[in-house]
């Protein structure tokens, strides 16, 4: 199996776009890509009750299971598959299920905290940060909330003034800083074009630098072979 040559991070607040860009993107490369959202990596809160779920803070990084999630990247890296858990925001839980997700030439790693984790900032070739206005986030935030994750619009507005936004002040959008590149309100077309070719030309230069090393050792077994025929 190949190991990955561009991992990508794709962070940003809440309803920014984050996962509109990782698909967008994902639909064109197709299975060259493999997407991880940093979302399936909560915690297992199994122990806990629905009602004690229901008041956890899902935007506090110490939500996340880090230590799984770098483990699963390097295991990408390597070129190996993972068992990938899944998440259901209805539950507030991992589901039992977990998908088995290949490695590929392109990794995508999206989530509200995608850029936080030094020993994953280490990992990524291109970090990005899709910044979105707040009232534009939470006005996605509600729609997708009540139609998607079966939540009611109370309960979207308080959890959204108690714990969404003061953490995403925090601790997301401080995350910025490590972004080389910031792309604004989402899955604009120009941005997701860009991302587009700037995958295409890692991938080819990778497979051209691999042929150039190939070319090089059959060149090198050529000269052997010449030395060889020369003595014999
Ligand atoms: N550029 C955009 N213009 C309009 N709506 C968008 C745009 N990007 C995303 N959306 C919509 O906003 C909602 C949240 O987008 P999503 O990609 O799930 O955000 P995130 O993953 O950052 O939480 C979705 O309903 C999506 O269709
Ligand atoms: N049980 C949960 C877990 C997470 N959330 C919220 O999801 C947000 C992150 O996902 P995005 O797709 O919006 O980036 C985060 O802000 C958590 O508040 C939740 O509501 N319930």
């Amino acid at each position: 199996m190949r190991s990955p040559s561009f991992v990508i991070g794709i962070a940003g607040g809440t309803g920014a776009g984050k996962t509109t860009v990782a698909r967008t993107v994902a639909d064109h490369v197709g299975e060259a890509i493999t997407r991880i959202p940093v979302d399936n990596y909560y915690e297992d809160l199994s122990h806990l009750e629905l009602t004690e779920r229901e008041q956890v803070n899902y935007d506090h990084p110490d939500a996340f299971e880090w230590d799984l999630l770098r483990e699963h990247l390097e295991t990408l890296l390597e070129g190996q598959p993972i068992e990938m858990p899944q998440y259901d925001f209805e539950i507030h839980n991992r589901t039992d299920d977990r998908v088995t997700v290949e490695s590929s030439d392109v990794i995508v790693l999206e989530g509200i905290f995608a850029l936080y984790d030094d020993a994953i900032l280490e990992m990524l070739d291109l970090c990005l940060y899709v910044m979105t206005d707040a009232d534009v986030r939470i006005l996605r935030r509600i729609e997708r909330d009540v139609v998607e994750r079966g939540r009611d619009l109370e309960g979207v507005m308080e959890q959204y003034l108690e714990t969404v936004k003061p953490m995403h002040e925090r601790f997301v959008e401080p995350t910025t800083k490590n972004a080389d590149v910031i792309i604004p309100e989402g899955a604009n077309q120009v941005a997701v074009e860009l991302l587009i070719e700037k995958i295409e030309a890692e991938r080819s230069s990778d497979s051209g630098a691999g042929a150039t090393a190939e070319t090089a050792v059959e060149r090198e077994r050529q000269d052997e072979l010449t030395f060889s025929d020369s003595t014999n």
